[in-house]
């Protein structure tokens, strides 16, 4: 059975942008009515939802916190902070969190949990080191991670949610997964998920993110499970995003 899956294309501005490198950014997306996602910073998330409201891009946040509603936890954003200021995605378990902050698959579910509480779609990272990929193990590491959240959170969760497949031999690196590679990853998450829930599976966008370019972008969007894209370092360059998005076809 066929499932017409809309595309999704999230730009991930990581630790960078500064304030008019932000509204640089975005005006050309707002200008040229494309339906894309950005994730800036925190700092820069109101001021951005200002300049994108009533155009077609939507906001996304990098990060969230594993609590709920307020609280004492300094430093933390919550959910319902980042609701209230206008964020529809929230990006959870992305591999530098993973790697540098000891993210948990646990508390990628926690952050998960929280995201789609306060009526926000999670984009849930998931990833293979080259070492796990050297190693043959790359399919059993994620399909781990990922079924992780489902165990935790229930697979029917994942109606609610994005997976991007982000490979970290392939971030920052510009060695890309070739699309045959990408395609395979994703053709097994898909297949793993449907053997809980055939349905929740046909449905669920799986992005692929990792040196993700204008120039490599179609070759990836044209494999029947790749939804989309998760983009970095190419999502601070308004052109490559912009072509990207539209190889996307938003
Ligand atoms: O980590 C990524 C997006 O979240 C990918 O980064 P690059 O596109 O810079 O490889």
């Amino acid at each position: 059975m066929s499932h017409s899956r809309q595309k999704l294309v999230i730009g991930n501005w990581k630790m960078n942008g500064g304030y008019r490198s932000a509204q640089a950014l975005l005006q050309p997306l707002v200008t040229a009515g494309v339906s894309a996602v950005v994730a800036p910073p925190f700092v820069y998330l109101s001021e951005s939802a200002r300049q994108l409201a009533g155009s077609s891009v939507s906001l996304a946040a990098q990060d969230v916190a594993a609590e709920a509603g307020y609280g004492a936890f300094t430093g933390e954003v919550s959910a319902r902070m980042l609701a209230e200021a206008g964020v529809r995605y929230v990006i959870v378990g992305h591999s530098e969190r993973r790697q540098y902050y000891g993210e948990t698959d646990a508390q990628v579910a926690e952050k998960s949990l929280r995201t789609v509480e306060e009526g926000m779609i999670p984009v849930i990272c998931v990833g293979e080191t080259l070492a796990q990929r050297e190693a043959g193990q790359a399919f059993a590491v994620v399909s781990a991670q990922l079924m992780a959240i489902a165990d935790c959170c229930g697979v029917d969760f994942l109606a609610g949610a994005v997976v991007a497949y982000e490979p970290v031999w392939a971030i920052g690196t510009g060695r890309t997964a070739t699309p045959d590679d990408a395609q395979a990853m994703h053709a097994h998450l898909r297949g793993v998920i449907a053997g809980r829930n055939p349905g929740i599976a046909a449905g669920l966008r799986i992005l692929y993110g990792g040196s993700v370019k204008a120039d490599n972008a179609a070759s990836l969007f044209a494999m029947p499970d790749i939804d989309g894209a998760l983009v970095g370092g190419a999502s601070l360059l308004a052109n490559d995003f912009l072509a990207i998005c539209r190889a996307a076809g938003l």
